[in-house]
């Protein structure tokens, strides 16, 4: 068997975010969020399920804290709850409610955790929607002055810092597509809340440097490799169309300080403008710490002129295997992604910051949960995360995701995620199979293939 050894100071993790794990939705003095409300309206989650109690971690962080002992973590990535710390999303500060980030932060440190921040994993004030959310250019002020308290309470101890949790998902699932919070349907919208977000990301990054905090930041992108159906100059098109669409609309603002010209365009024509203030894009262009990057799959394009306002089409390759949430398994993607932004944006580093599967989970009689395939998902991905370090790409650090089962937003409790199962019904958490495979990962700094 060959051993393929990670680089010494590789970071080994696992992620969560706040509205997935937290519960305790208005406990101590918490707002609102734009979660709550768009779980708490009939027909919008599986099942009728809501974020209300989620994994109760908010009252079980101590016990969850020791899990990640157990697991022998390097880092824990995790999101702050905006409505917790600031419930009208600006002014008045839930004290109690920053308390609960600075014991969890504590028992971090105290187990030899690194904390690894994200400001913004989807959860808005609902008294910020109200004033027009993120389609609203005053909310990138009130982010900063969100990110600044958390900076200040915390920002001499945490090391790893994340502005957003995957602004692409925000802006259209949450803005044109409907399928997210705050469930609106409007094309022209969502660009204007991506470009919204984008500043917001740049104006914290220049703020943190202003306070010259010693940890690093950065921002979280959900990268999708797109291959083409088949090599004919229509399906190249498509795949270079829908590479814009998910991937450069926001690398290239962050990395280049430029929208794609081409894609421009086409949403000049066919859904109209969006503002563009004149330095906007020099701030969003601020020099960044790292990447992160949140690789599921890969997806395969062809051309067809009806489909959508791009005429690209996304196919379900035959033969391939797929997991619970439809998403094929292909761990090559993630080599080809890693390779292709080294060469195209060379970040200065890059963390996986999410990495993980959805797949069938169920005790046995044994009281365990042996989910293999989860564990053969993570083993090819680790090891294409590992070629593309061997081809140079400065990769620092992986992030399963997730640390445990979770809220997977539309689909409610149904689909679960974790290294550790999570029995809702007693809160009772399990490590699966996979938990003690990563430990033995952790402990020896390799994986064998
Ligand atoms: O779906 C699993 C996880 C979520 O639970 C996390 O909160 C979120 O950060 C997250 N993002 C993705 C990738 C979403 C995506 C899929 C396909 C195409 C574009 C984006 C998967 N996940």
């Amino acid at each position: 068997m060959h051993r393929r050894y990670f680089p010494e100071d590789f970071i080994w993790g696992a992620a969560t975010a706040s509205y997935q794990i937290e519960g305790a939705y208005n406990e101590d003095g918490k707002g609102e969020s734009i979660w709550d409300r768009f779980s708490h309206t009939p027909g919008k989650i599986l099942n009728g399920d809501t974020g209300d109690v989620a994994c109760d971690h908010y009252h079980r962080f101590r016990e969850d804290v020791k899990l990640m002992k157990e697991l022998g973590l390097d880092s824990y990535r995790f999101s702050i709850s905006w409505p917790r710390v600031l419930p009208e999303g600006k002014g008045q500060v839930n004290e109690k409610g920053l308390d609960f980030y600075k014991q969890l932060v504590d028992q971090l440190l105290k187990a030899g955790i690194d904390p690894a921040i994200t400001l913004y994993h989807w959860d808005l004030p609902q008294a910020l929607q109200e004033k027009g959310g993120w389609a609203n250019r005053d909310t990138a002020k009130y982010f900063v002055e969100y990110a600044n308290l958390i900076f200040k309470e915390l920002g001499d101890v945490v090391p790893l810092w994340i502005t957003h949790n995957e602004p692409w998902v925000v802006s259209f699932p949450g803005h044109a597509f409907g399928e997210h919070a705050p469930g609106i349907k409007n094309y022209q919208t969502a660009l204007q809340v991506a470009h919204n977000l984008l500043l917001s990301h740049g104006m914290a990054v220049q703020s943190f440097r202003q306070l010259g905090l010693p940890g690093k930041i950065g921002i979280t992108l959900n990268l999708t490799p797109v291959y083409p159906f088949s090599d004919n100059e229509a399906d190249q098109k498509a795949c270079d169309l829908q590479d814009a669409f998910i991937n450069r609309w926001f690398l290239d603002p962050i990395f280049e300080g430029s929208y794609p010209e081409e894609l421009h365009q086409i949403y000049r024509k066919k859904v109209g403008e969006f503002i563009i203030k004149n330095d906007d894009l020099e701030i969003i262009n601020q020099k960044i710490d790292f990447l992160g990057i949140n690789y599921y799959l890969r997806l395969v394009v062809k051309h067809n002129p009806d489909y959508n306002i791009f005429g690209v089409e996304t196919v379900k390759p035959e033969g391939r295997e797929y997991t619970e949430m439809g998403w094929e398994v292909y761990p090559e993607g993630l080599y080809d992604l890693l390779i292709r932004l080294h060469k195209d944006y060379a970040p200065e580093a890059l963390y996986i910051t999410e990495n993980g599967a959805a797949y069938q989970d169920q005790i046995d009689a044994d009281g365990r949960v042996h989910d293999q395939k989860r564990i053969a998902y993570l083993k090819a991905h680790l090891k294409n995360a590992h070629r593309a370090i061997e081809a140079g790409v400065p990769v620092k650090g992986y992030y399963i995701w997730s640390l445990m089962d979770n809220f997977e937003w539309a689909f409610g409790y149904s689909k679960r995620f974790g290294l550790i199962y999570i029995n809702y019904d007693n809160q009772q958490r399990i490590l699966k199979d996979s938990a003690y495979w990563y430990r033995t990962i952790i402990a020896k700094n390799y994986i064998e293939d």
